[in-house]
């Protein structure tokens, strides 16, 4: 199956899905990564606080698929922020993952209290001009965030992954990056539990349309112009996860799925809210 890609701001092409990691850890995480790179993932989203830096390396060894056809996320931990501490996560990541080179590093959170972001996005912008990090972005910023890194530095973020989800569509965040150039990606797409995937709204398009209710939210997601990362350890489920460029949904459609909106589901409050 090929996946059609998106160009980021800095010109690296990204999957329009990706796999999401949270959870797959040991040996059976490293056989979960391994059977959706050949199931055709080319987009794998880790994360040191994941614990699975090491098994995600490993997993694009097994999988024999040359390493340069794969985009790998990891992401700074909170407790990484500032100049010094970026660098020093950044070279920990690079070890534990067994890479020379990390296509995309991505701010975890912007912890608001400690207020380093900016210290460390100045630490990122220097990863990205020495090579070390293909392309550099944030995850969990809010606008006030993301103008005051780009006010700094003079760099906009390439990517800002947020929780998203049809009971948290993020219009109005998803209208600012499409102002600043900035491309979504969707954390908890399919909303983690089943919750989403079981309301009736949902269910029946689904039927109607013949496809999974996860296959109908992605379908929304890439319609939304946002990039989906659904974790699935379970290779049928990854592969079905992938069918999702070809069921089109009408306005009404894609407006009525939107209509769920009821807030967000799992992650804090960013402009309060601390991460590890
Ligand atoms: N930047 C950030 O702050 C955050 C980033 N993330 C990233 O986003 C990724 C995805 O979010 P996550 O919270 O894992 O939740 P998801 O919305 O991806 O849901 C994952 C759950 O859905 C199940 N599932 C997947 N596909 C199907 C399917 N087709 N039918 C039925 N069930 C299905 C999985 O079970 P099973 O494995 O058994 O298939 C799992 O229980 C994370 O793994 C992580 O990479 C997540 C949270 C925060």
């Amino acid at each position: 199956m090929t996946i059609p890609s998106l160009t980021l701001n800095d010109g690296l092409e990204l999957p329009a899905i990706g796999l999401g990691t949270y959870k797959l850890t040991g040996q059976d995480g490293i056989d979960s990564i391994v059977s959706a790179l050949h199931a055709g993932y080319r987009l794998i989203d880790s994360a040191t606080l994941y614990g699975n830096e090491v098994e995600v390396g490993q997993a694009i060894v097994e999988s024999g698929i040359p390493r340069e056809e794969i985009i790998v996320t990891t992401k700074l931990p909170g407790s990484g922020h500032g100049f010094d501490e970026t660098m020093a996560a950044f070279e920990s990541s690079r070890r534990a993952l067994g890479l020379d080179v990390i296509d995309l590093y991505l701010i975890h959170w912007p912890n608001p209290s400690v207020n380093r972001y900016l210290d460390s996005w100045e630490a990122m912008v220097e990863l990205q001009q020495d090579g070390l990090a293909r392309s550099i972005g944030v995850c969990n910023f809010t606008e006030e965030f993301l103008n005051r890194i780009i006010d700094a530095s003079g760099v906009v973020p390439s990517v800002n992954q947020i929780e998203l989800h049809p009971y948290f569509p993020q219009a109005q965040m998803r209208a600012v990056h499409a102002q600043l150039g900035i491309q979504t990606e969707s954390w908890s797409p399919l909303g983690k539990d089943d919750k989403i995937r079981q309301e009736q709204l949902i269910t029946d398009l689904a039927a109607k349309k013949n496809i999974t209710p996860a296959q109908l939210i992605l379908q929304w997601h890439v319609q939304l112009g946002t990039i989906p990362l659904p974790k699935s350890a379970d290779p049928d489920r990854q592969r079905s996860n992938l069918d999702c460029f070809d069921h089109t949904l009408s306005d009404e459609e894609m407006a009525s799925i939107s209509s769920l909106e009821r807030g967000r589901l799992w992650g804090g409050d960013p402009n309060t809210h601390e991460e590890l």
